[in-house]
């Protein structure tokens, strides 16, 4: 795999004890041609998507290729609650060379489906929100023909663009994996089933709204978006997931508020808050259906203080220990 590399255990610092009080001193960096020796029953693995190809096509900021990097700096001062037996693995990041994007998305999906081979829990680390198209085929991969899979993306954005240009020409970008998705799902005959949580009317266009509409997605305006409804969204959540096999949850920074996401290429000043996206995803892993989860668009490049960053950094950490709490 050219544009692969493995991730260095120098890169995770911090307090030091004798008893993996922090993360750092609890992840085991492995190439990933290496998975299929450690599995183990209960195995979280860090995947990096250092990848800003798909913003720059969609004339955004780049920087987020160095998102995971960044990420990763903050995750291992954080400590660590995690049983002995629960492995967390660093499996390395996948580079997009000479802006072949594609490439690096095919890279990413065939990684994630052989980390479910080996009973791992793949978080990937980005990255642009192009890694949405990678996350989803390998989960697809790797489900049986016949079951179905729900896409949740908590995002002030539909990224639901026609990846079709008037001129005839495709350019896949960071606004179209949903919409790639949706055509591949029409194309061979899977249901498209898709949930935006955090929706914002003032950032996407009509012609966005009707695609929504004619692909039936579901989503929750940024309006209720809100901790106080966590009830009447916690309902939708679960209707959602109800008849559904798997979930793929993808997290795009830039739908939360820029006080707390400043370091994205779209940042959103009325975006929604970290408690109405915690209580979701409590919800969400209470399904037993999640099977991959992203976070997308961190661009280290417009941070400050590295809030973005720890905010990412904290979302993962959430995700490992939310059934150990
Ligand atoms: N992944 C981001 N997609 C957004 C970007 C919006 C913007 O740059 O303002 C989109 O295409 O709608
Ligand atoms: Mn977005
Ligand atoms: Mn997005």
């Amino acid at each position: 795999m050219s544009n692969y590399s493995e991730t260095f255990s120098n890169i995770y610092t911090g307090r030091t004890s004798s008893q993996q009080l922090y993360l750092h001193e609890k992840i085991s960096c492995v190439p990933i041609s290496k998975v299929s020796t450690v599995a183990s029953e209960k195995s979280f693995s860090l995947l990096g998507y250092a990848c800003d190809e798909g913003v720059k096509r969609n004339l955004g900021r780049p920087g987020a290729a160095n998102g995971p990097e960044e990420i990763r700096k903050h995750l291992g001062k954080l400590p660590n609650h995690l049983p002995t037996e629960t492995l967390l693995y660093d499996v390395g990041t996948l580079q997009c060379l000479e802006g072949d994007m594609e490439v690096t998305q095919r890279a990413l999906s065939d990684s994630i489906c052989q980390l479910l081979q080996h009973k791992h829990f793949p978080i990937v680390l980005g990255g642009g929100h192009d890694m949405a198209y990678g996350s989803y085929n390998g989960l697809k991969k790797y489900v049986g023909k016949g079951e179905t899979i729900g896409i949740i993306n908590f995002d002030a954005h539909f990224d639901l663009r026609n990846n079709r240009q008037d001129n005839g020409h495709t350019v896949n970008n960071s606004g179209t994996p949903f919409y790639q998705i949706a055509q591949d799902c029409q194309a061979d005959g899977t249901l498209f089933k898709y949930l935006c949580l955090g929706i914002r009317q003032d950032a996407n266009d009509r012609v966005l709204f009707e695609t929504a509409k004619e692909l039936d997605v579901k989503y929750i305006m940024r309006d209720t978006f809100r901790i106080q409804f966590h009830n009447e969204i916690n309902a939708w959540i679960n209707a959602f997931t109800g008849n559904l096999d798997h979930i793929y949850v993808t997290i795009d920074l830039d739908g939360f508020s820029s006080a707390y996401a400043p370091g994205v290429s779209a940042p959103s000043p009325m975006g929604f808050t970290p408690d109405v996206v915690l209580e979701s995803l409590k919800t969400i892993m209470a399904s037993g259906k999640l099977r991959v989860l992203d976070i997308a668009e961190l661009n280290p490049d417009f941070d400050r203080d590295d809030q973005t960053a720890k905010l990412a950094a904290s979302l993962v950490h959430y995700v490992l220990h939310a059934e150990f709490n």
